[in-house]
């Protein structure tokens, strides 16, 4: 089997063929269509989504040949919203972006595609013992999706886009001595987001993950989205465009905490 990515080859449009579940029923990412998302305040009002993440002490980086990948050593939980009382432990975090800033996101918005998207990845700690156990259930994962678009840098970034250079060919890990907090990567306001159940978005495609994807973007600089496009891939070329473009909604319902 071909290994996936997102060539002419091996891309999103050829997933299907090893992965059928790529035409599934709760497939990610989804076009948001703004004025179609219903406002559900007994489930979202009520419990307010709630993060507690502990800083990481040291960053492990990893260049997985088809993101830019950071596990997570600490214990932090996501819990309230659509999640309920169960406590989702974050894993680790990536990002999609495109060769250019009008591209790269994985959900859109009413069409529009931003720069990048960052992923926080979490796992259903209450019910599952671990991420591997939680992977393929149907409530057994929590996704964080934040929109990325160009401006001022993020300094919580920094330790991540000043070291792509070192993570150059996939495979490459390194561990950078200095602190990350998952926090400061969160948009300003963590009140207003869509939420649906989805999947995976790059295979095996699970349909496994509560996604959450917060209305306002974070401002990464320019040097900051071209680091990120300096990687190179498991194929060797230039890891750029590693978005899945969106899915079918099928009879899915949006959510939103806003009005
Ligand atoms: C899926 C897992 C590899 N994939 C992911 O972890 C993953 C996480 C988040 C996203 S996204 N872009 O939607 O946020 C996509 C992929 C491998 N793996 C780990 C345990 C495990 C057990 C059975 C099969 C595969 C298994
Ligand atoms: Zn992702």
């Amino acid at each position: 089997m071909a290994h996936w990515g997102y060539m002419t080859t091996n891309g999103p449009s050829t997933w299907g063929k090893d992965f059928p579940i790529a035409n599934g029923e709760r497939q990610s990412p989804i076009d948001i269509v703004t004025t179609a998302a219903e406002y559900d305040s007994d489930v979202l009002g009520s419990n307010a989504l709630s993060t507690n993440y502990t800083p990481e002490s040291e960053v492990k980086l990893v260049n997985n040949g088809h993101s830019i990948m950071c596990q997570i050593t600490k214990k932090g939980v996501l819990t309230g919203g659509p999640l309920g009382k169960d406590e989702y432990r974050l894993e680790q975090f990536h990002l999609h972006w495109g060769a250019e800033d009008n591209r790269g996101s994985e959900h859109t918005v009413d069409g529009k595609m931003y720069a990048s998207e960052l992923h926080l990845v979490h796992w259903n700690a209450s019910k599952y013992s671990s991420f591997a156990d939680a992977v393929q259930k149907p409530d057994g994962l929590a996704v964080l999706g934040i929109f990325i678009t160009p401006g001022v840098a993020c300094n919580q970034f920094k330790v991540i886009s000043d070291n792509c250079g070192k993570l150059k060919t996939s495979g490459a890990e390194m561990t950078v001595d200095t602190t990350l907090d998952p926090t400061l990567l969160l948009p300003s306001n963590t009140s207003d987001y869509w939420t649906y159940l989805g999947s995976l978005t790059t295979p095996p495609l699970f349909e496994s993950v509560t996604w959450i994807v917060f209305k306002e973007p974070v401002e990464y600089s320019k040097e900051q989205l071209l680091a990120l496009r300096n990687l190179v891939d498991s194929d060797g070329n230039h890891m750029q465009d590693n978005y899945r473009p969106p899915a079918a909604l099928k009879q899915r319902k949006v959510k939103k905490t806003f009005t």
